[in-house]
């Protein structure tokens, strides 16, 4: 390989950068001593606002594509990309970053919500590119193999986390439709040519609309549509909300509308909107015409009714205020601040939120800031039956026992734009009544949608290439471990049944003599892996892109206490490397407690394991010791890391995020000054093992005493870089032995 070796790291958002800026610096310092590069990218949301605003921006603000290049990069055999987790905005998070750039003296013009004409028309086209989930499948050129290090299952197993209890007559439970769906409805194809694909509407009434000119398809490629009628949804969520009100229970609406960017926050919405039917009733033309928008939450009113003269606001609020009272009460997302599970659609998502709901004894936080048995409101059937039945279990077996608990790891199908990951542009709302079909290049429909008027069309598609590399990652994390893989598949779904039959010719190409492999329907698959993780047994999930990332929070939630423990690496297909830190999200909660008190609760164990593999993968591409001799320590040192629990705690004045980076560096330094592979790092390292363990408890005081009070970054999606490495790196003592390396 000709390429110079180096590890490219991502700059992200919220929790996750403000850890960059105390790791970053130690982890530059080591890798030099090496020989290795770790350069970084901004691909936080400001900086592909930016980025992709570029035109609009003088010069001198302007910002390179980083995302777009990381993407090529991900293409190639050289990538070795640490991936942390970033903000999958939501508009209303779209929006205050804009404010905030706006402030900053970017020029940038405001989100049009509604563009008025063709100019604004492509300034939301731009926009939207930054929306939602817009790192992610850029980057994930390869499948996804997540699971717990058999260490840090270990220490999980002794170091129990908390976990509520579990009675039978708990009234929380799983609600789902039970016909017009995604699921009712879906329709697959495999395709045996290569071209491009029309999606038109044709009207009842004759009239034909193109909703997307061309979709390119390979030969084998599987396509699929769904639809969700609206008018069977609103039914659906009008009969919940009614239910959750007889049964006494919180009502809560579990969703994706951040990976999901254009079908779940019209879900979100029609939930927004029939909560709040009376308010949107009495008030339409007033609301319309300052356009509060119901996909947005019930948040975007309060922000929007700020406009107008004080009496009205307040009539409103009144108004509200009363509503609460006819209608179930609503889960919280933070009932001091009166922040409600439809306020914004970015805060509760389902992937974190029903994990977090199961572990909490199946109960969500009410408006009186007690826990309370809920109606978890998951309208598609694809995959609500998961949560029901790992409910049931409970109920019927109370809380799984983290400390003998077995493990489910996950192989996920998620490369090139795999599955929903590829669906943004390819869903759309139906224009009318009428059907949206499918058409091949010669005039062909292969599938066709009866739809009316509001329902959400949705087309996904998942080239073969990755389903045979998803098929071959299987057996191999079969082989190395020698758990059962089963595959999560539901044959009365068209797109799982043409999956099977894929399945089914790939394992032929594998030796899978002595494997136990499986292929169960999801809820099958639940009960299957649940029965084997309470006999202390583990099974591997093989599974499509959705459920991939709702089990890499749900078992390590469970087991770990947080999936923010995971090893989450992705092999890309083109032989390059791409290592995510843990499978969980940015943790905005964990800015609010470092601003109010600084206090850094993130708990960077996923960086560590995923720079360990990053090193380790580069030390086997180029062929350079001194670089797994650095992943080996690495190792090493996270294994100390764990035994001696130095992960942050909750609480202010004691170790935070800021001190665990310290010992990581302590015990890492040690391994290093401890090795006799590379002497050339022994010596290097043994300096700075002797300086960090002599000062270390001058270390860590000045690194918890300086917590209590609040912290100003200069700015939440554009944090003042001075302002925060000042914050992230207080202690004097730490850095000159840093700097002395
Ligand atoms: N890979 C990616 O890029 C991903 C990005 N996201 C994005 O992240 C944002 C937040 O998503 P959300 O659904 O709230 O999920 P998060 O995973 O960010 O947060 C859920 C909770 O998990 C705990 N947690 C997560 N990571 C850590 C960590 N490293 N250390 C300690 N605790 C942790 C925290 O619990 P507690 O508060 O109890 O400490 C946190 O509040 C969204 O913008 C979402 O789109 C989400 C998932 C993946
Ligand atoms: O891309 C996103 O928005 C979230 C991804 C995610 O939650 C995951 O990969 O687990
Ligand atoms: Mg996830």
């Amino acid at each position: 390989m000709s390429e110079t070796p180096k590890i490219i790291y991502t700059l992200t958002d919220e929790a996750p950068a403000l850890a960059t800026y105390s790791l970053l610096p130690i982890v530059q310092a080591f890798a030099e001593k090496a020989g290795v590069e770790v350069e970084t990218r901004d691909i936080s949301l400001a900086g592909r606002i930016i980025a992709t605003m570029s035109d609009y921006l003088p010069e001198k603000l302007r910002q390179s594509d980083a995302l777009a290049e990381l993407g090529e990069l991900a293409e190639t055999a050289e990538a070795n990309i640490v991936k942390l987790p970033n903000i999958s905005a939501s508009i209303p998070q779209l929006a205050a970053a804009i404010k905030e750039l706006q402030v900053k003296g970017y020029p940038l013009p405001d989100y049009p919500e509604e563009p008025a004409d063709a100019e604004q028309e492509k300034i939301k086209a731009l926009y939207d590119k930054v929306k939602g989930s817009a790192v992610n499948p850029v980057l994930r050129e390869g499948n996804s193999d997540r699971r717990a290090a058999a260490s840090v299952k270990a220490y999980a197993k002794k170091n129990s986390h908390r976990m509520g209890k579990w009675t039978p007559d708990s009234k929380s439970h799983v609600a789902h439709m039970s016909h017009g769906d995604f699921y009712g409805s879906e329709q697959s194809h495999v395709c045996d040519f290569k071209g491009n694909v029309v999606i038109k509407y044709v009207g009842d009434d004759g009239v034909v609309k193109v909703l997307r000119k061309k979709t390119p398809v390979l030969v084998g490629e599987v396509i699929d549509t769904a639809v969700m009628n609206r008018q069977a949804l609103r039914a659906f969520l009008a009969g919940q909300i009614e239910e959750a009100k007889q049964e006494d229970i919180l009502l809560s609406l579990h969703l994706k509308a951040t990976m999901m960017k254009v079908s779940d926050p019209i879900m979100f919405g029609h939930m927004v909107h029939e909560y709040y039917q009376p308010i949107f009733d009495k008030y339409e033309t007033l609301l319309e015409n300052l356009g509060v928008d119901p996909n947005n939450g019930i948040g975007d009113l309060y922000n929007k009714i700020k406009d107008l003269r004080p009496h009205q606001q307040e009539a409103i609020r009144a108004d509200v205020e009363a509503l609460y009272k006819i209608r179930p009460e609503l889960a919280m997302v933070n009932s001091d601040k009166g922040i409600t599970n439809l306020h914004v659609p970015s805060d509760i998502i389902v992937d974190a939120s029903m994990p977090a709901m199961i572990r909490d004894s199946g109960k969500m936080w009410g408006p009186d800031g007690q826990l309370h048995d809920t109606k978890a409101v998951i309208p598609d059937r694809c995959y609500a039956g998961v949560y029901q039945a790992v409910i049931e279990d409970c109920k019927e077996n109370g809380a799984f026992d983290p400390s003998t608990m077995g493990s489910v790891s996950n192989v996920g199908l998620m490369a090139k734009k795999a599955e929903e990951y590829g669906s943004h542009n390819k869903t759309f709302l139906a224009p009318g009544r009428g059907r949206i079909m499918v058409v091949d290049p010669k005039g062909q429909i292969l599938m066709e949608q009866e739809v009316e008027e509001g329902d959400i069309f949705r087309m996904c598609k998942v080239k073969d290439a990755p389903i045979r590399d998803w098929v071959k990652l299987a057996v191999n994390r079969a082989r190395a471990s020698g758990s059962p893989a089963v595959f999560w598949l539901d044959e009365k779904r068209a797109h799982d049944a043409n999956l099977i039959a894929k399945v089914n010719k790939y394992l032929e190409e594998h030796d899978t003599d002595g494997l136990e492999l499986h292929i169960m329907s999801p809820v099958d698959a639940t009960k299957f892996s649940l029965e084997r993780i309470r006999r202390g047994q583990d099974t591997i999930s093989v599974t499509g892109n959705v459920l991939r990332d709702y089990l890499t929070d749900l078992y390590p939630i469970l087991e770990l206490g947080t999936s923010a423990k995971m090893l989450s690496i992705v092999p890309l297909m083109n032989g390059g490397g791409l290592f995510e830190t843990g499978a969980g999200g940015s943790a905005p909660k964990h800015v609010q407690q470092f601003v109010e008190e600084g206090h850094l609760r993130w708990d960077s164990l996923g960086e560590f394991l995923a720079l360990s593999e990053s090193f380790s993968h580069l030390a086997h591409a180029f062929d350079i010791k001194k670089a797994q001799v650095l992943a080996d320590t690495l190792d090493k040192a996270n294994g100390v890391f764990l035994d001696e629990n130095k992960s942050p705690s909750r609480k202010v004045n004691e170790l935070d995020n800021r001190g665990s980076h310290f010992y990581l560096c302590l015990y890492w330094a040690q391994a290093l000054a401890e090795q006799t592979e590379d002497a050339e790092l022994q010596a290097a390292f043994a300096p700075l093992a002797k300086s960090l363990s002599e000062n270390e408890a001058a270390i860590v005081a000045e690194l918890n005493d300086i917590q209590g009070t609040e912290i100003d970054l200069g700015g939440y999606y554009r944090m003042d870089d001075e302002k925060t490495s000042k914050a992230m790196r207080p202690s004097e003592l730490f850095n000159a032995a840093l700097e002395a390396l």
